[in-house]
């Protein structure tokens, strides 16, 4: 078993087992030009055609993207951070409490990717914590930190409430006959579930990463950190529904109070690749602790994720062949969610 990083040892130099080989470390492909920052949405107002058309462009480039005037109150985002924080202070025994290797459990802290034997570690802790609906989650909730089980339920409600916002907006930019498309379908209709990442300041940030690249495997991830930077996206070149082609990594550098979005696989399945999953990793620092605390809107597990009828020009042909999100899970666990992996096995073999 791989010891949490927050559990207090003090680490002048990154242990062995947590130095990647040189082509997967940060530094080895060439980060992109400033200009490509990550778009902000101004989400206030009543432009909802311009929020549409900015959401859509940024899907296509990063499948990512910021919004404000979100209208998540600044307590409610405050609590849940704090919360978030606490929870990797307390004492090694109370968090290793909820410790477990079994993927499936909930709420469940894990260090790394979280798997029982892990040759290469990431340098990075996890509270997985099963939120929404309220009714199934809440009382599995961990009672210590105090502030969390107060913080989680609207936290939880205001940002799955934006999720859908922004798949409304997603639909109406992209032409999709129904502005409710990703609501009506099963691919909202699962729960909500909350990574809190944590990174400890690392002593050589350069040897090893919080988490490899990977897409989310849900439909749209809501996130928000600490302010201490640490996530990257990585801009895509290539054509449409190409798995290939990633190109720089961006740093997403938030403005003070915005949240982050971004797209998972059954948004780029749905939309037959004219949206973008947005691939991301997370780099550690010397300086800081990093906290995130990322929401995946999940599909329900029956659920048959297809592209929308719309999002299929004549003659074109699915991305992937159909599965259910079950299926999805399984091959995204056995391929630990690297994304030309879980796409090799899911590619339509017809196409
Ligand atoms: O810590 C971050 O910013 C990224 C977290 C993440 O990608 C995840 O939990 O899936
Ligand atoms: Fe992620």
């Amino acid at each position: 078993m791989a010891e949490p990083l927050s559990n207090g040892a003090v680490y002048h130099s990154v242990p062995e087992s947590y130095v990647l080989p040189e082509h997967k470390r940060p530094g080895s492909s060439p980060p992109s030009c400033s200009a490509a920052a990550i778009p902000v949405v101004d989400l206030g107002g009543d432009d909802t055609d311009r929020m549409a058309e900015q959401i859509v462009a940024a899907g296509r480039e990063f499948g990512f993207f910021q919004v404000i005037n979100h209208g998540v109150p600044e307590d409610v985002m405050r609590a849940m951070m704090s919360a978030a924080e606490e929870f990797f202070k307390l004492p090694t025994e109370e968090k290793m409490a909820h410790y477990s290797t079994d993927s499936t459990k909930l709420p469940r802290f894990h260090t790394s990717v979280g798997k029982e034997q892990e040759q290469l570690l990431y340098w990075r802790d996890c509270l997985k914590i099963g939120c929404y609906p309220f009714e199934e989650f809440r009382r599995q909730w961990p009672d210590k930190p105090a502030g969390l089980g107060a913080a989680l339920e609207p936290y939880t409600a205001a940002v799955r409430g934006v999720a859908l916002r922004v798949l409304r907006l997603a639909a109406s930019g992209l032409g999709l006959a129904d502005e409710a498309h990703f609501e009506a379908g099963e691919v909202t209709a699962g729960p909500v579930i909350m990574n809190v990442n944590h990174y400890v300041a690392c002593p050589e940030p350069s040897l090893t990463l919080g988490i490899a690249p990977h897409c989310d495997p849900n439909v749209v991830t809501v996130l928000m950190d600490n302010g201490v930077r640490g996530l990257q996206a990585r801009r895509r070149h290539g054509h449409q529904g190409n798995g290939e082609g990633g190109g720089g990594w961006v740093d997403v550098d938030p403005p003070p109070g915005a949240l982050i979005v971004n797209f998972g696989h059954q948004m780029e399945v749905v939309t037959n690749g004219r949206v973008r999953a947005g691939e991301h990793r997370a780099v550690t620092n010397a300086r800081a602790p990093r906290t995130s605390v990322a929401a995946f809107v999940m599909p329900a597990m029956g659920c048959v994720v297809s592209p929308a009828p719309e999002m299929v020009a004549e003659g074109e042909a699915p991305l992937l062949r159909p599965y259910t999100y079950q299926e999805f899970v399984g091959v995204y666990t056995a391929a630990n969610g690297d994304r030309d992996a879980v796409l090799a096995r899911l590619q339509n073999n017809n196409g």
